[in-house]
């Protein structure tokens, strides 16, 4: 290994700059060095960014083998260069879909070969995926052009020393993750068959319209070491409106991102986030984009289920069934379903895109047998997974005083003159004869004293309280109001309307509704008591015994309905999210619908 700590980086300068007003993805920068040195705060900021956004920079300039990662990217830059300019005919020695020993995935990609959407629109970009076996010795070498053979040495240089930064990583993601030492890296041997491999990628100019050169995916295997010189990578930000922002290329980093096998390994603690490929931002669409990769995979061999030990043990779906394929079948199950050939079919995409579900990849559905106590816990995994929309009440409690306007809203305290509540549950339960919703409310919560206070005043129908039906804008108006705290002061925080009545409404929700509560049933023994319900003494099915209120309410206005197109934020499996594809009902195949006979009048 040389030094090459001197070497300036050639292959940025010349390129029109990644433009400075768009928005881009925060990503944090980790530096290789401090990871190697096992410094502790780099390690834990890293597991950190592992379960949440599971993107970083992993700045290569502080040590030996980074520096020579980079210098061996620069070089293959180059190489890459050379070789999409091969003609047809030499490129096609390792076409992917013909050549014996492929599996149809590693060797050439021809552009436009595989879909980049449910419509079945192709991709952009032309590859070549060397195999890490076939570079170390592993396998029997596929056959290349003679310009990648002669170039072998520096393959294995790139990827053997990426090989090394990724084991690094691993080891620090098993011990932050409390399991048994060297169990992720020993699942990734070098000298053991895997799905490893090294890959160029190659996207013509785009000017004009922005197109999608790859489209929205999660990487299946365990890390991802890539290296961009235009932009046109693409990270949605969780939480967020589901924007797509670019990921801006850093001279002496690499992106790093987990892939699904860490997702499936670690029950879900560790997250695989979903990318794509579009033109580059600006004046650099009108170049040639190049993207230089190692990705990293378990050994063929390796059954992709939830490792058993340490902090995935508290995961909460750890109960469910494991699914049973191996590495090497996961990635190429998903590798081919979206070839765009005569076997390609809509919902081929949507597999091939997302880690199957859980529930997909199980052999069998869970017929459970419960009987108390084990209800209580079956029941909320089953709702945990069923998404729920997330409503905020909202109301005010000023009985003495008169209704204030936005121009004269209460000066002081505004979080003891408004009331605003997470609701646990909200639905339409009726239009006619009235137009009703019910939710609940758990207890204690000022909201239901409040709605009590409304319930008992004798002004019916009073519309006392605004439900907000929050749109995926609002994550972190969800997240305040569940707060019991309160704090910091989400009135201070978030923008809100006055309804008529001086009710506070948030005006980027999906909708809201103005409601007359009229009538509320306490779910505690009292409260089921007087509904006629006896719960017998001794009997719970929770040893918290939580306690809630469900109310019923008539929709007096639809104060919002925002614009087409606004999604909503629901809540699921504990984490807020929006609603992502249509199903694709092409092949339901139903009967068309009988029509209804008209009741008689
Ligand atoms: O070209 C890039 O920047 C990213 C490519 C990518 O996400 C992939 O090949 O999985
Ligand atoms: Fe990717």
């Amino acid at each position: 290994m040389g030094d090459v700590a001197a070497e300036p980086l050639a292959s940025f300068q010349g390129l029109p700059p990644f433009p400075d007003n768009i928005p881009t993805a925060p990503l944090v920068t980790l530096s290789l060095a401090k990871l190697q040195a096992n410094d502790p705060q780099e390690v834990a900021e890293f597991f950190k960014i592992g379960k949440g956004l599971g993107f970083f920079y992993l700045d290569l300039r502080g040590c030996d083998n980074g520096r020579q990662l980079l210098h061996d990217a620069e070089a293959l830059l180059e190489l890459q260069k050379q070789y999409f300019d091969l003609p047809l005919e030499e490129k096609r020695i390792s076409d992917r879909e013909t050549v014996p020993g492929s599996d149809g995935f590693f060797g050439w990609k021809a552009l436009g070969t595989l879909a980049v959407d449910k419509t079945g629109k192709t991709d952009r970009n032309e590859q070549l995926t060397v195999k890490k076996d076939d570079i170390v010795g592993n396998t029997a070498p596929l056959p290349v052009p003679e310009l990648i053979r002669n170039n072998m040495p520096l393959l294995k240089s790139f990827a053997t020393n990426a090989f090394d930064i990724v084991q690094v990583m691993l080891t620090h993601l098993n011990d932050q993750l409390e399991l048994a030492p060297g169990t992720l890296p020993n699942m990734h041997r070098l000298y053991e068959e895997s799905g490893d491999h090294v890959r160029m990628l190659k996207a013509p100019p785009a000017p004009g319209e922005p197109s999608l050169s790859a489209g929205p995916h999660t990487d299946f295997g365990s890390l991802t070491v890539l290296f961009n010189w235009l932009g046109g990578l693409q990270v949605v930000l969780p939480g967020a409106s589901k924007e797509w922002v670019y990921v801006r290329p850093v001279p002496g980093c690499a992106i790093v991102n987990l892939g699904d096998a860490l997702v499936k390994f670690t029950a879900g603690l560790l997250r695989s986030n979903i990318h794509r490929v579009m033109s580059p931002p600006g004046n650099q669409a009108s170049l040639v984009r190049y993207s230089l990769v190692y990705f990293s995979r378990p050994e063929n061999a390796v059954v992709l289920k939830q490792i058993k030990g340490g902090l995935i043990d508290n995961q909460p779906i750890s109960e469910e069934p494991q699914e049973e394929f191996t590495a090497k079948q996961w990635f190429l199950r998903r590798a081919h379903l979206n070839k765009k050939n005569d076997n390609w079919k809509p919902e081929n995409w949507a597999k091939s895109r997302a880690p199957a579900p859980r529930s997909e990849l199980a052999t069998e559905p869970v017929r459970r047998k419960s009987a108390e106590p084990e209800v209580n816990s079956a029941m909320r995994s089953l709702f945990r997974r069923t998404a729920q929309p997330v409503a905020i009440l909202t109301s005010r409690h000023a009985p003495s005083s008169s209704t204030p306007t936005s121009s004269q809203t209460p000066a002081a305290n505004l979080e003891e003159y408004y009331h605003g509540a997470t609701l646990s549950s909200f639905t339409s339960i009726s239009l006619s004869p009235l137009p009703l919703v019910a939710f609940s409310l758990h207890l204690p919560s000022r909201a239901a004293q409040a709605i009590q206070h409304a319930l008992t005043s004798g002004i019916y129908p009073c519309p006392s309280v605004v439900v907000n039906i929050l749109s995926a804008s609002q994550a972190a108006i969800g997240r305040h109001f569940s707060r019991p705290d309160l704090w910091p002061n989400p009135w201070e925080m978030h923008n809100h309307d006055l309804t008529e009545e001086g009710i506070p409404l948030f005006p980027d929700s999906l909708g809201a509704v103005s409601c007359a509560p009229l009538t509320g049933f306490g779910l505690d023994r009292d409260g089921l008591k007087r509904m006629g319900i006896n719960v017998p003494q001794g009997m719970t099915y929770d040893s918290e015994e939580t306690t809630s209120e469900i109310f019923i309410a008539q929709v007096i206005r639809v104060e919002l309905e925002n614009t087409p197109g606004t999604l909503p934020l629901l809540y699921h499996e504990r984490v807020f999210k929006t609603i992502a594809e249509d199903i694709v009902e092409g092949d339901l195949k139903l009967p068309p619908p009988v029509p209804r006979e008209r009741a008689k009048a």
